[in-house]
Order: structure tokens, then C-alpha cells, then sequence
């Protein structure tokens, strides 16, 4: 691994090395390029992109709750409109107790106004619970929408996206976006709560002295700028530390979880793997430290600068006050209302950041789920799509191919080949010749990158995918270990039909795990997850007699079983290999395996090198042509071969193309 250090090296090397080497994860991104330069934009496109964002998170709440959105919406417009309404009130009351007259007098004529300022201030409060309950409610249903509109996508899109590295990144961002949205929309709703606020003084401070308005404002935009500058900052060095938090996470899984624990204390990888986290910790906290100086500085100044500002406000008032421009209650109302305005102001700019920040947060989400549309399956063409209910007899491959992305060369090479309803045939070939992307193309999982497959001479572009797929069953080499119930584990084979116990148990003995499941603590019942209590494990070869009884389970027209028996014992081999035979006669079964003695029964064997199709044939026909296939089985079949003793070394057979 050139990029790594080694554990053991001395600290002074290792330095060395971190000096020398930078990993890959590390380097900078195509996609950073893109978002640094928006996220670098200044307070002019800061301020146009508002309210584009306020309007999306309307749109985003509106489409979650339509009756807590207007709730909030009446409530904010409430409270601004009562602001106005109490800063008059309290004017009139001041106006009222500074003229001249007895006491009694004075109070009583400010009465009026006096109720006037407490209805106003219990309505406001009003308000401000109603909005703050509709706003609490608001929250889980954004967060369900959103989110489940994520994994709706996560769950559609074609296997090839999670092929490219830049999809990784997007999803993560993306994942990061929608929760933000509920910020967005809180945000959202609390600025305009704010800018109400903000108005309803300023019509009040207007009414007052215009001069007033701008003293206003020259005591709170420092702030406002010194807030939004640091929301951008903190948003830049998100965005530049995408792929740095995927590396992290990926490190901490390795170093706390349960799969990676055996080989990481066997192999002795502690000291490696706590050396790749310094490294990106290193660059992380380099990173944050220099954001938390250049945010403190922002801030610091914008508080000076307010402040300042804040003062002139005040003199300006003393000076209008002494030229007798404006009376003492004028003057006094002035007062309530600079402060007012600061607090609203406050909240306003606050919130600025939080929607201006959340809001690009939230364009990941939406970039993505646009980006991702390109990774969708094509759409189905309608109702008239609706498939009859018809077998599939029959499987062509015409000179199909595929070419991973960032590959020179192709997986598979315009293989060409036809499979008849009854037929049982296996993909031989060595590591990396191809097998398994043939079968997930002929399973519809990837699209080829040329050629063409039908099913029952149909393209497979002109079938409904969902129909195709319920008629095909597919054990892959890699499957997953779900953490449900073993009954749940063998169920979600065919998970449409909800099969009762009957048939998971009927399934669980064709692929010999009936007895397995039975011994269990639990029986069918057993949750097969260590990290919950309770839970269990099972061994690989357990584990396998569960994949395949989810296979077995749906009456599949075609079934794919990719390296099923690579960790059975030879009894539950042989089994599975009966119950795979079962199938011989009626329905398409394509088999792939390196024990090729299991193949032998196959009617016909197909052979790949390279990605391509080198030879076709029966098992004798394979035998007696002596091609790779027979080069193959021999040197396998040696391997049993007990005539051949230490002292006799077994003869290499020779390669042939
Ligand atoms: N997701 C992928 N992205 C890029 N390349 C891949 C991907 N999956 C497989 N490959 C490459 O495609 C080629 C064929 O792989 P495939 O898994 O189809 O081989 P196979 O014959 O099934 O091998 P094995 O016998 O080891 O299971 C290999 O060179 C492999 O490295």
C-alpha cells in the first residue's frame, strides 16, 4: 500500500512519511471545485439565493403539513402586525404620562392605551405559543418526508451508481441535507417571524423620524455581515471535508465493529489503523483550528463594529432631542424601539445564516435527488405495461458486454449464448473472467453496456423490471446477512407473496437448513443479529444454507445461484446440489461454481476467460475437446486423486487457450 505508513515505523519516520505521503481520500475532488466556488459567493448572492431558499422550505413544509404551515404562516404575520400595533401603544401611553396635568389625571387618559399594549402583548404570546406548537409539529413530519423521499431514490437507483465514487459523496451530502431541512424550514419561519418584527419597528421608528431608520440600520448590519460571513466559512470547510469524514467513518467502523475485530487483532492492524486516523485527524484538526480563528475574527469585528454603530444611534437620539426636533416621549419610544429592533435584528441575522448555511445543505439534497435521476431505472411505459402472467421460457444473450466505469477492459466481451426453459447451465471459468457480471445483467441488477438480452424474445428494456425480477431468484456471492429473524431472512425471498411457515420451512430443507434453523434458541424465531440481546450468529457455511433456502423459496422461473456451496460441508453440498437438480426439466437454473464436479450434470456448460465465451459444451463434449474446461476439471480432480503419492509429484497440465 504506497500511500500508507507502516505501523512500526519510529515516530520520526513516520513523520517523515506523513510529510511524503498524502492519501487518497485526501486529494481534492472534481465536485469540491463546484461547491467551494458557490460557497465562496458574497453577501449580494447570499441575499438573492434567500428567497429561492425560504420559498423551497414553504414548498418543502406546506407539502408535509398544509394546516401547521398556515398555522405558522398567520401566526408570524400576527406577530409582526401586533409588534407595530405595541410600539404605537406604548408611544401613546408615554405621550399621555409626559404631558403636563395631575398625575390621576395622566394616568387615566393613558388607560385606553394602556389595555390597549397589555391585549397586544397577551396576543403576541398567544401567537407565539401557537407558532412555537405548530413549528414543534412540523419537524418529524418534514423529517419524514424528506427523508423517506431519499431512500426512495437510494433504494431505485441502478447498481452502477454505487460503482462511481462521486455518487458516494453526493449521497452523503445529500444524507447531510435532508437533515437539514427541518433547520431550513425552522430557520426559515423564524426569519420571517424576525423580518415582521423588523418592520413593524421600522414603520414605527419612521413614523417617529426617518433619521432613526437609518441609525437603525447602521447599528445592525455589521452584525448581520460578521454572522453570514461565518455561516459561509463553516459551510466551506464542510463541503471541502466530505470525502475526509467518509475516510474517518469508514476508520471508525474498522477500528469498532464486530466484522472487522478478528482479522484486525490476527493481522496486528491496530497501530496501522490508528495511524491512518491521526493522519486524517491531523489534516482535520489543522482545518477546524484555522476555521475557528477566522470565525472568532469575523465575529469580533462585526460585534466592535455593531457596537460602535449602537452608540451613534444614541448620541444622534440625544442630539434631535436637545435640537428639539423630537419630544421626550418620541425620544423615549425611540429607545424601546432601537433596542426592539436589535433584538429582532439579532434573531433576523441569526437566522439569515442558519437558512442561507441549512439552505446549502438542502441544495445537496435536491442536486442529488435530480443527479440521481440519471442513475434511475427507465420508467415503465404505463398501465398498458402490466405483464400477463407468463413463464419464461427462454434466454438469449446476444453479443452482450459490460465495462465497468475507470476500466480499460470489459467484464464481459460480447458473450453470445441461449438458455432453454428446463435447462440447468453453469459459467466456469477462473477469477475474474466474468461470471458473476454475466449473471447479474441476465438478472436484470446491471444493464449491459452492449448486446442485447431477452427473455422469451423480448428485449429486456421492453419488459416491466419489477415483473421480470419476481420471476427470478438470484443467491449471489456476496449476499447479506439481514439482521431479522431466520424465518425473516428465508421470507424476504419472496417478499410479495408474504409466504407463511410452510413454505419458509419447505425451502429451509431443500437447501438442507431446516435441522440447522430448528437447533436454534429461538427455532425460525431466532433473530439472527449478534448486536441485538439475544442474538445470534451463524457460521459461514449456516449462513449459505440460509441464502440459498431464500433462493429455493420463490417459485422462480429462473434461478442464479452464484458460488452456493463455497462454504458447505460436502454433505450439505450434496444436498443442495440434489435440490438444484430438482429443478432440472421445468424451469432455468444457471450455476456458478469453481467445484466443478458439481457441473457436471449441467446440460451444458459454458465457459469463460477474460470476459469472454471460450467454450460451450456438455460436460463429456468439454472433456473430450481438452480445451481450458477439461485443463480445469483435471488438475481439480487430481486434488482426489489418491493413486498419486508425495514422492510422485502430480504432472501441471497445460494451459490452452
Ligand atoms: N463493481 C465493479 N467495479 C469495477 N470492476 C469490477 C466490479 N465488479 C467486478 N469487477 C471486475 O470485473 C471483472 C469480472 O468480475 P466478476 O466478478 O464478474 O468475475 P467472476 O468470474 O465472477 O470472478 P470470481 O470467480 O472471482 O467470482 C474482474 O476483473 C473484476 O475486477
Amino acid at each position: 500500500m504506497p500511500t500508507t505508513g507502516h505501523p512500526d515505523r519510529t515516530p520520526a519516520s513516520a513523520d517523515a512519511g506523513r510529510r511524503d505521503s498524502v492519501l487518497p481520500e485526501l486529494r481534492e475532488m472534481w465536485w469540491e471545485t463546484g461547491v467551494r466556488a458557490r460557497a465562496q459567493a458574497g453577501l449580494f448572492a447570499v441575499f438573492s439565493e434567500l428567497p429561492r431558499l425560504v420559498w423551497s422550505a414553504l414548498v418543502v413544509s406546506w407539502r408535509a403539513d398544509r394546516l401547521r404551515t398556515s398555522i405558522v404562516a398567520s401566526t408570524t404575520v400576527g406577530a409582526g402586525v401586533m409588534a407595530a400595533f405595541g410600539l404605537l401603544a406604548a408611544q401613546r401611553v408615554l405621550v399621555e404620562l409626559f404631558a403636563g396635568g395631575p398625575t390621576a389625571d395622566k394616568v387615566l387618559a393613558a388607560l385606553p392605551a394602556l389595555v390597549a399594549l397589555a391585549a397586544v402583548t397577551a396576543l403576541r404570546a398567544g401567537a407565539a405559543a401557537a407558532m412555537g406548537y405548530a413549528q414543534n409539529g412540523l419537524t418529524p413530519k418534514v423529517d419524514r418526508e424528506v427523508e423517506r423521499g431519499l431512500f426512495e431514490v437510494t433504494t431505485a437507483v441502478r447498481l452502477e451508481a454505487f460503482d462511481a465514487d462521486a455518487f458516494a459523496d453526493d449521497m452523503e451530502r445529500a444524507s447531510r441535507g435532508a437533515d437539514s431541512t427541518t433547520g431550513l424550514v425552522q430557520a426559515s419561519m423564524n426569519l420571517l417571524a424576525g423580518l415582521a418584527g423588523v418592520l413593524a419597528v421600522a414603520v414605527a421608528v419612521v413614523v417617529v423620524h426617518p433619521l432613526l431608520l437609518l441609525a437603525l440600520l447602521v447599528a445592525t448590519v455589521p452584525n448581520g455581515w460578521a454572522s453570514l460571513r461565518a455561516g459561509h466559512l463553516r459551510y466551506r470547510t464542510y463541503a471541502a471535508g466530505s470525502v475526509r469524514r467518509r475516510r474517518l467513518w469508514l476508520l471508525h467502523r474498522l477500528m469498532a465493529e464486530r466484522d472487522s475485530a478478528p482479522e484486525l487483532r490476527s493481522y496486528g492492524l491496530r497501530g496501522f489503523l490508528l495511524d491512518q486516523y491521526d493522519r486524517v485527524m491531523s489534516v482535520e484538526t489543522g482545518i477546524q483550528l484555522a476555521l475557528a480563528r477566522r470565525v472568532t475574527t469575523t465575529t469580533t469585528v462585526g460585534a466592535m463594529i455593531g457596537g460602535i454603530a449602537t452608540a451613534v444611534v444614541y448620541v444622534l437620539l440625544g442630539l434631535l432631542l436637545i435640537d428639539g426636533q423630537i419630544p421626550l416621549a418620541a425620544a423615549a419610544t425611540c429607545v424601546i424601539a432601537v433596542q426592539s429592533a436589535q433584538r429582532s435584528l439579532a434573531v433576523v441575522t441569526f437566522q439569515i445564516d442558519r437558512v442561507y448555511t441549512e439552505g446549502q445543505h438542502f441544495r445537496d439534497y435536491t442536486g442529488f435527488m435530480s443527479r440521481a435521476v440519471d442513475y434511475l431505472p427507465s420508467p415503465s411505459a404505463g398501465p398498458g405495461r402490466t405483464e400477463p402472467r407468463q413463464r419464461l421460457q427462454q434466454l438469449t444473450v446476444e453479443a452482450v458486454s459490460l465495462r465497468y466505469p475507470d476500466r480499460d477492459t470489459a467484464a464481459v466481451d460480447e458473450v453470445s449464448l441461449s438458455i432453454e426453459a428446463g435447462q440447468t447451465v453453469a459459467f466456469v471459468g477462473e477469477n475474474g473472467s466474468g461470471k458473476s457480471t454475466l449473471a447479474t445483467m441476465i438478472a436484470t441488477l446491471r444493464t449491459p453496456t452492449g448486446g442485447t438480452i431477452r427473455y422469451n424474445g423480448r428485449p429486456t428494456e421492453d419488459w416491466d423490471t419489477d415483473t421480470l425480477r419476481a420471476r427470478i431468484a438470484v443467491v449471489t456471492q456476496e449476499y447479506h446477512k439481514w439482521p431479522f429473524t431466520a424465518a425473516t431472512n428465508i421470507a424476504i425471498g419472496d417478499i410479495t407473496t408474504t409466504p407463511g411457515q410452510d413454505r419458509i420451512e419447505a425451502a429451509a430443507a431443500r437447501a438442507v437448513a431446516h435441522d440447522m434453523i430448528t437447533d436454534l434458541p429461538h427455532g425460525y424465531e431466532t433473530l439472527l443479529d449478534r448486536t441485538f440481546a439475544g442474538g445470534q450468529d451463524l457460521s459461514g457455511g449456516q449462513w449459505q444454507r440460509i441464502t440459498a433456502a431464500r433462493g429455493f423459496l420463490r417459485d422462480a422461473d429462473v434461478l442464479i445461484m452464484d458460488e452456493p456451496s463455497s462454504a458447505l460441508d460436502p454433505r450439505a453440498e450434496d444436498a443442495l446440489f440434489q435440490g438444484i437438480r430438482d429443478r432440472q426439466g421445468h424451469a432455468i437454473t444457471i450455476l456458478i461454481t469453481h467445484r466443478l464436479a458439481n457441473v457436471r450434470h449441467a446440460d451444458r456448460i459454458y465457459v469463460l476467460h477474460h470476459g469472454r465465451l471460450v467454450e460451450a459444451g456438455t460436460h463429456d463434449e468439454l472433456m473430450t475437446s481438452g480445451g481450458r474446461y477439461a485443463d480445469l476439471f483435471t488438475l481439480q480432480a487430481a486434488g482426489y486423486d489418491t493413486t498419486h503419492t508425495s514422492a510422485a509429484p502430480m504432472p501441471r497440465q497445460p494451459a490452452s487457450a
